[in-house]
Parts: structure tokens; C-alpha cells; sequence
């Protein structure tokens, strides 16, 4: 369960029963016939896939870049976290669960989770910290209206870490039926991986529509925005093995100013454990777990996916910062030149483009679009 010196199970004794059931479980079902056929279906009928991509030609001709988006913001529900939501969801229905739990920041993996238990028939149980319950409520009302029973978490900072150890405790208590949808490339073994394996759909369409589109040549940059990591595993995995291909993953450096916190472990971070993986995180030198910050909820949480610390370690990846202005100056500009309003999360990637724009000259980029923009639309009297 680990990725070169990162991941791994540090989780307390009493929680190992689920984890080893649950990787005894992706063994036998993960490779039925069962299970891939009726996961394709429902990708297909369910979320619509194949998730097209798109060229914006009037912010490539503006930048200087040739710009392109894989648009998981297309998916029904609005973003990427519903792969990973239908293949856990279908993995534990097929172990006999009949409820889901998860965490949410964003809202958008509550949302995606519920989804889910609504198409298999079984029941959603959120936890979302009190501050996030006020800062995504339309997400938080279009969970209640599907059926979820969400749980505002009030201990500690009321944010999603705090989501998950309580997440985490409800599962401990409860493992008999439910099934803990763990909504990011992070967490114990098997998480990463597990959450890795339905997310990596993203690159293995992109990279053949890319190819495709661009008379059998394949992009020049590959960049997705990085909160726990899934959404960029999953448009980094299979563009690995192509050394012509960079990969840039982009963390939030909240307002920018020094000292303030923001939500960039693999920029600064140090070496720690922290729901039950060992990687890297905003930390005191004792610690302590550093409060975070983004304008975007997805990215605001102070630890990584191993898998991402160890890419960074072996120099396959590159990681980046953008801050909450850079990003919002990337929300306004998709919104206005291509008409296709980001997630907040996903502008800090499409930033990218236009920071780094001298060094991109020419080149393609190719950008995980990994969620839609409509529950970030309270923003608006800020910035317009
Ligand atoms: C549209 C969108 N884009 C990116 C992210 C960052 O999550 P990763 O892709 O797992 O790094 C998110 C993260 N959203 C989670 C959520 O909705 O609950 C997040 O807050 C936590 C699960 C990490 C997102 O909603």
C-alpha cells in the first residue's frame, strides 16, 4: 500500500477489519465480469461518458497556448467525483452494503456519493463540516432533496478534515452495512488506489481523443488542479508512461500573502500522517495540523494523496501554486471567452495556463476541467 516512501495504513487497530475487507472485496469483484459490465453501463448511461474535450480557441489565441479541456464538468452532477462514487458505490452494493458514507468539502463528492446511493438503492449519509454547510448550501440542498442525511460536523475547524475524522469514526461504528466512500486519492491503503482505479477513466479517454484530434500527436502539458489528489490522478495516470509528456499538478496558494494559510502540502509541506496515510502536510514542527485555506473549498484541506508526494519525489510530476486571485482571474476569463463557467477548483488548473503563458508559448495544454461552476456562483458580488 504504498507509493515509493508514501501511504500506507497508520490507522488505529480496530478500524483494519473494514480495510481488509474491503481489499479482499476489490480483488474478487473489481476483475468480474459483473461488475465491469454493469460499471460501463452506468457510465455511460448514468454519467454520460465518454466526457468530451474540448479547444477553446479564443483564450488560446489571446494566450499564445493552444489550450484544451477534458470536461469532467460535463458529468452528470457536475464534476469528476462521480466515477468514483458509482465504482465504490457498485463495489460495496455488491459486498452486500446498503449505506454510504462520505465526507464533503466542496459538496461536490456529498452530491456525487448521493447520487449514487439514489441509482443503486441504497442510503447516503453525508458528513460536511458546519462552515462548508454554509458555503456550498445549494450542493447541500441538492443532497437533502436526493435523500441524504447530512451530519454538520462542529469540532475543530469545521472543515473537511474534521469531516473525515468524524467520517471515520461513524464507519468504525457502523461497519457491518456501510461502506465509507472516501471521496479523494488520499487515506488509508486502499484508498489511493481504490479511488485511483475509477478516476483514471479520464486519462485513458483523453489521451485517445487527444491523439485523435491531433493527427496521432499528444499534448505537450498535461494540468489538473490538486485538493486530495483525485481528480489529477486520475488525468495524470495514464500520460505516466509518456516521458514527451509533462505533467503539472496545480495546489492552492490561497490569498498569497507570506505566512498565511493556504492548501499547498507538496509546495512547502513536511513529511507526516494524517487520516491514516503517510504523506505530505501542512504541519507545525510538533504536529499539529495547520488550518488551510482556498477560495475554493475542494482544494482547502492540508494533506495530499501519497501517490502524488511520490511523483513530485521522483520528478515525474511538477507542482505548482496559484492563489485565490490568479484563480478567480481564471474563473472570469473561461466564463467570458469560451462561455463555460469552472468550478473554482478547477480554474486554479486553468490558471496555470495563463501564469505560466511566456514558458508555454506554442505548446498544447491539456486541462482536467474537473468540475462545473454553478455552486460557486455566490462569489459573484465579489468579483464582479
Ligand atoms: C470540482 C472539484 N474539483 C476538484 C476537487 C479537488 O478534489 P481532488 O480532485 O480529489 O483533488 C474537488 C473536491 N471536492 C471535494 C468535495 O466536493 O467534497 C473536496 O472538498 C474533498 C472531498 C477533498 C471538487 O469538488
Amino acid at each position: 500500500g504504498y507509493f515509493g516512501d508514501f501511504g500506507g495504513q497508520f490507522i488505529p487497530e480496530l478500524l483494519m477489519p473494514p480495510l481488509i475487507e474491503l481489499e479482499e472485496a476489490m480483488e474478487r469483484i473489481l476483475p468480474s465480469e459483473e461488475f465491469k459490465t454493469r460499471f460501463a453501463n452506468m457510465l455511460k448511461e448514468n454519467v454520460g461518458r465518454p466526457s468530451t474535450i474540448t479547444y477553446c480557441p479564443n483564450m488560446s489565441k489571446e494566450l499564445g497556448v493552444e489550450l484544451w479541456l477534458k470536461r469532467e464538468d460535463l458529468n452528470h452532477s457536475g464534476a469528476h467525483k462521480i466515477n468514483n462514487t458509482l465504482g465504490q458505490g457498485l463495489l460495496a452494493k455488491m459486498m452486500g452494503k446498503e449505506v454510504l458514507l462520505a465526507e464533503t468539502g466542496a459538496g461536490m463528492h456529498g452530491v456525487a456519493t448521493t447520487v449514487a446511493a439514489a441509482m443503486l438503492g441504497m442510503k447516503a449519509v453525508i458528513y460536511m463540516g458546519a462552515t462548508d454547510v454554509v458555503r456550498q448550501a445549494p450542493n447541500v440542498n441538492r443532497m437533502r432533496l436526493m435523500g441524504a442525511e447530512i451530519v454538520a460536523v462542529e469540532s475543530g475547524t469545521k472543515t473537511l478534515k474534521d469531516a473525515i475524522n468524524e467520517a471515520l469514526r461513524r464507519w468504525l461504528a457502523d461497519q457491518e452495512n456501510t461502506h465509507y466512500c472516501f471521496g479523494t486519492a488520499a487515506g488509508p491503503h486502499p484508498f489511493p488506489k481504490l479511488v485511483r482505479e475509477f478516476q483514471q477513466i479520464i486519462s485513458k479517454e483523453a489521451r485517445q481523443q487527444f491523439m485523435d484530434r491531433n493527427d496521432g500527436d499528444l499534448p505537450d502539458v498535461v494540468v489538473a488542479c490538486v485538493g486530495g489528489g483525485s481528480n489529477a490522478i486520475g488525468m495524470f495516470h495514464n500520460f505516466v508512461p509518456d516521458e514527451s509528456v509533462k505533467i503539472v499538478g496545480v495546489e492552492a496558494a490561497g490569498t498569497g500573502e507570506p505566512g498565511c494559510h493556504d492548501s499547498a502540502p507538496l509546495d512547502h509541506g513536511t513529511d507526516g500522517i494524517l487520516h491514516g496515510m503517510k504523506t505530505k502536510l501542512l504541519q507545525t514542527k510538533e504536529g499539529q495540523i495547520l488550518p488551510s485555506h482556498s477560495v475554493a473549498p475542494g482544494l482547502d484541506y492540508p494533506g495530499v494523496g501519497p501517490e502524488h508526494a511520490h511523483l513530485q519525489d521522483i520528478g515525474r510530476a511538477e507542482y505548482v501554486t496559484v492563489n485565490d486571485a490568479q484563480a478567480i482571474n481564471a474563473f472570469k476569463m473561461l466564463s467570458q471567452r469560451e462561455g463555460i463557467i469552472p468550478a473554482l477548483e478547477s480554474s486554479h488548473a486553468v490558471a496555470y495556463a495563463i501564469e505560466h503563458k511566456e514558458e508555454l508559448q506554442g505548446k498544447s495544454v491539456l486541462v482536467c476541467l474537473s468540475g462545473r461552476g454553478d455552486k460557486d456562483l455566490g462569489i459573484l458580488d465579489e468579483i464582479l
